[in-house]
């Protein structure tokens, strides 16, 4: 099982990053970026810009016919999976591996329900700065793609996405366990992507002392005793490792949800604060910061309207 063709739904920050990455090893022609005509229309006539150099990319209408790609990677913001899924049904066959760059926890379970869990692999991206403004995406860190089965099974599907990673020098890692990997990013983006958002800042603004970092921690601490609580032995001292990787990033840059808000884009509030109040009521936990999170954020979102 060889993975020689990659089709890539989603042109923003991370799409452009690895599709850029991957075209750029593998050739034009084996990258799909797969859009709508009206989305891809808008991308030729404007240019996609990497680090300031214009991408060519393969761009492929959703509507016509293709040969199923060996892997199709989701990278749109949660509240456009629903359409990405429908995008990509011309690019998936019995043997297309199926992988989410989402935050959360909730991309794998729409993706499985629409094209079937045996092509799933799960999924975490981390450690990159990727901040894209307009059609401009500027990046110095490419950070790192882990994943694996569900059930931590070395398959095949593994070893072809491994291999395709070695192939194409993109960083990885196949952790123990795929699921605490997810619930250990879902706490970072709890703390980090809401607080810089909420706080109107990039990293710069939590890699020092101050209300913006302190608000980091107490929310991951919020999110460890909920994994607890749903059986996941999530730990406070992954919060160190975690603070250790945000606090090397360019200062300079933001995470996706500040990109968000200051685009007047809707946030995926839903995925983070959102899932962790709902399972903190399910077990009786309280969360005040991440109620605080949700609160200021859906006040953000409304705010746009008003202008
Ligand atoms: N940015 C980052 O550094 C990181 C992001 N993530 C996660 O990865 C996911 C993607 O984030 P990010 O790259 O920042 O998102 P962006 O908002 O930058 O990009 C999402 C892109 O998806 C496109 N899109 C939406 N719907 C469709 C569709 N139906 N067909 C084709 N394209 C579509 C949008 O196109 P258009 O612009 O044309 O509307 C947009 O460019 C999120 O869940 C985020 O939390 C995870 C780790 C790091
Ligand atoms: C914070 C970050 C970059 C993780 O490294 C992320 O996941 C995001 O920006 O959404």
């Amino acid at each position: 099982m060889e993975i020689r063709t990659v089709a890539i739904v989603g042109l923003g920050a991370l799409g452009i990053m690895y599709g850029k990455h991957l075209a750029d090893h593998l050739g034009k022609d084996a990258v799909r970026i797969v859009a709508d005509r009206n989305r891809i229309e808008r991308y030729e006539k404007e240019g996609i810009f990497c680090n300031g150099e214009r991408c060519d990319f393969h761009y492929v209408d959703a509507n016509d016919q293709a040969e199923p790609a060996g892997l199709l990677i989701f990278t749109v913001k949660f509240n456009g999976l629903q359409g990405a899924i429908e995008s990509a049904r011309n690019q998936v066959g019995p043997n297309t591996i199926l992988i989410s760059f989402l935050n959360g926890i909730s991309s794998e379970q729409l993706i499985g329900e629409a094209f079937g869990f045996d092509q799933l692999l799960y999924c975490i991206v981390a450690g990159m700065d990727a901040s894209k403004i307009g059609n401009q995406l500027t990046y110095t860190k490419i950070g790192f793609v882990s994943f694996g089965e569900r059930d931590d099974t070395r398959s095949e599907k593994v070893a072809a996405l491994q291999q395709l990673f070695e192939r194409t020098e993109i960083p990885y890692e196949i952790p123990e366990h795929i699921m605490h990997k997810m619930w250990s990013k879902l706490m970072v983006n709890t703390g980090v992507n809401q607080s810089t958002a909420v706080f109107e800042t990039g990293y710069g603004g939590i890699q020092v002392p101050g209300k913006p970092r302190d608000t980091v921690i107490a929310a991951m601490k919020e999110v460890v005793k909920v994994a607890n609580a749903e059986g996941v032995p999530l730990r406070e001292d992954e919060i160190a490792g975690w603070l250790k990787i945000n606090d090397e990033l360019n200062p300079e840059g933001m995470p996706s949800m500040r990109q968000d808000t200051l685009q007047h884009r809707r946030t995926e509030v839903d995925l983070f604060a959102g899932t962790i109040r709902q399972l903190g009521k399910k077990h009786g936990i309280p969360t005040p910061v991440n109620d605080f999170l949700y609160e200021r954020l859906r006040a953000i979102e409304a705010s746009y309207a008003k202008e």
